[in-house]
């Protein structure tokens, strides 16, 4: 097996589906098959979900609202999208937890990495919430927290593209794709994929990364399977 333990960071905005808003039942299924997929396969999971599809303070921002209290709505906001995926790999009969950054039992248990280690080592697919607790951060670099706090062998961001691109690839169709980039390469060339704190403490702590399209079903089975899809990040 290519991995032991993964950290799987979502997009929030990709469980919209075709809606303009929210949930989209049939996206969230989607992800807790497959994710249930490679539960069975014996991989310990940990997992970062995003907001995008419900609020985001900087954008909040922009309307007028206080930046922090938008940030607090965002980070609520992957609480609201933790427990979505909860239920649906409760229904795949896949056993799993919700950790929340900020206290809010009994919604979710108050994350440390110890209690987030036992339980993937247990075998729970271990869902990290409410970012890192903190204004002013994104889920990107929640997921890269986690994945170094957790030992994981890499970070898989799974999202609506297949991979990292020379320009963003739902703004410009003469895109083209990488199969593979340096964390330096991604600064150097100002790629928009991951918000630049993130990709420093992957680089700083020699974390991997590999961004892939999590909307087609099978996907992340490939690529547990050492199958080469989407991008991968690496250091020189
Ligand atoms: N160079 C690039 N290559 C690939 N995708 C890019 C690039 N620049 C920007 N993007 C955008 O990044 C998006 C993927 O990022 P991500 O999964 O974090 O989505 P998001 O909408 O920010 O999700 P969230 O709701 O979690 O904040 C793609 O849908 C794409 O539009
Ligand atoms: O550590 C964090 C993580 C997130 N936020 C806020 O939540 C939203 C949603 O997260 P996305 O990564 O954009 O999906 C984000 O825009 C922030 O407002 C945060 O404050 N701290």
């Amino acid at each position: 097996m290519k991995y032991k333990r993964i950290l799987l960071k979502l997009s929030g905005e990709s469980l919209m589906g075709n809606q303009k808003y929210g949930i989209d039942v049939t996206c969230v299924e989607s992800y807790a098959r497959q994710i249930k997929e490679i539960a069975d396969m014996g991989i310990q999971i940990g997992i970062v979900i995003g907001g995008g599809n419900i609020f985001r303070g900087l954008s909040g921002s922009h309307k007028g609202f206080d930046r922090v209290k938008g940030d607090s709505m965002g980070m609520l906001a992957t609480v609201i999208n933790a427990l979505a995926l909860s239920s649906a790999l409760d229904n795949e009969k896949c056993k799993n937890k919700v950790l929340t950054a900020i206290r809010m039992e009994p919604i979710g248990e108050f994350y440390s990495k110890s209690k987030a280690i036992e339980y993937l080592e247990k075998g729970y697919v271990s869902i990290f919430s409410a970012g890192t607790g903190n204004p002013y951060f994104t889920t990107d670099t929640g997921s890269s927290l986690r994945a170094i706090e957790i030992e994981a062998d890499a970070m898989l961001k799974g999202t609506r593209v297949d991979g990292i691109y020379t320009a963003d690839p739902e703004k410009d169709p003469t895109a083209t794709k990488f199969d593979k980039i340096t964390y330096d390469e991604i600064y150097n060339k100002g790629l928009k994929i991951m918000d630049l704190t993130a990709t420093t403490m992957c680089k700083e702590n020699h974390l991997p990364i590999v961004v892939f399209n999590m909307d087609v079903e099978g996907n992340l089975k490939k690529l547990m399977s050492g199958e080469k899809i989407g991008t991968l990040v690496y250091e020189k």
